[in-house]
């Protein structure tokens, strides 16, 4: 009875609102073209069954990206909530980037990234779009970076810094347009695991892999700027959901704790 009552609110209400306003007491700014920038939670959110949204007799499954800098922690935050039942986590698929049927295109982008680049971001492209496109088992699905954040990002980074050719460019740029045209890449909420390069760049040589020994400050730092004028400012591209900022350069005692207190708002991405 309550659950029919709740349902026909739901048919009825809902629709009439924009997607995100009711879940909880989500602060959320409106941005000039880019949709919505979460700011924060009040304290006073209430606690919500996240598997209860329902749409045509489906229940309805969340997808949360988690994005940041490289080694900024997005696999040990990925790990921590893997613990928790009813989420699936997918990691980037970065053990085929290092190993597609014998070739390394992720070291070879590093050793030389004007040759490489086009072949190694096609791939991302590729293995990307694959994970977006895996049948959810779990009504929460985490992710680990997106076909979005490889374009944005890393094939905006090679473009900018003079080291992709326009002509692969513009091929790629077009592949993404046709993908996100024609295939839909769901997504409730992004997680921004928000570093200092210095941090990442700690944590890069701690995590030694042997691709990204070559890899200097001022990449991170490149990178860094281009997720800021992405999640932050605004200043760049679409952001097609929206963001949950997380200061990341603490301890991993204190991130674990920051996971904890951000759980709700993550868990409740889709309602
Ligand atoms: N909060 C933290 N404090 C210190 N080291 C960390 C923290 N989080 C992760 N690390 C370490 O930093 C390295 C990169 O972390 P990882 O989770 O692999 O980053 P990403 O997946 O973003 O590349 C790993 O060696 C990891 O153990
Ligand atoms: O589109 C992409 C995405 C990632 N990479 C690189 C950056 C890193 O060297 C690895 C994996 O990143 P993590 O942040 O450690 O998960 O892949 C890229 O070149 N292009």
């Amino acid at each position: 009875m309550v659950v029919n009552l709740l349902k026909g609110f739901c048919r009825a209400v809902l629709p009439l609102y924009p997607r995100k306003a009711l879940s909880t007491n989500v602060l959320v700014r409106r941005t000039p073209s880019l949709g919505k920038h979460l700011i924060g939670l009040s304290r006073s959110s209430t606690s919500v069954n996240h598997r209860k949204l329902v749409r045509n007799g489906e229940e309805k499954k969340s997808v949360i990206w988690i994005e940041g800098n490289i080694a900024s922690g997005k696999t040990t935050c990925l790990e921590y909530f893997s613990k928790t039942s009813d989420i699936e986590v997918l990691t980037e698929p970065v053990s085929k980037w290092r190993n597609v049927q014998g070739c390394n295109p992720l070291g070879l982008m590093y050793q030389d990234p004007s040759r490489w680049g086009l072949t190694h971001q096609t791939y991302v492209q590729l293995t990307m779009l694959d994970r977006h496109v895996l049948p959810t088992a779990s009504p929460i699905r985490m992710m680990e970076r997106s076909i979005y954040s490889a374009k944005y990002i890393f094939v905006e980074n090679l473009y900018k810094s003079g080291k992709m050719p326009e002509v692969d460019f513009a091929v790629l740029s077009e592949w993404f347009e046709w993908i996100i045209k024609n295939i839909a890449i769901p997504v409730d909420l992004i997680v921004y695991l928000q570093t200092s390069p210095q941090t990442c760049y700690k944590r890069l040589k701690q995590r030694c892999r042997e691709e990204e020994k070559v890899i200097p400050l001022e990449y991170l730092e490149s990178i860094h700027n281009l997720y800021e004028d992405w999640l932050i400012h605004h200043k760049s591209f679409e952001v097609p959901a929206p963001v949950l900022v997380i200061p990341a350069d603490h301890d991993l005692k204190k991130m674990l704790h920051q996971y904890e207190e951000n759980r709700e708002k993550i868990l409740m991405a889709h309602c």
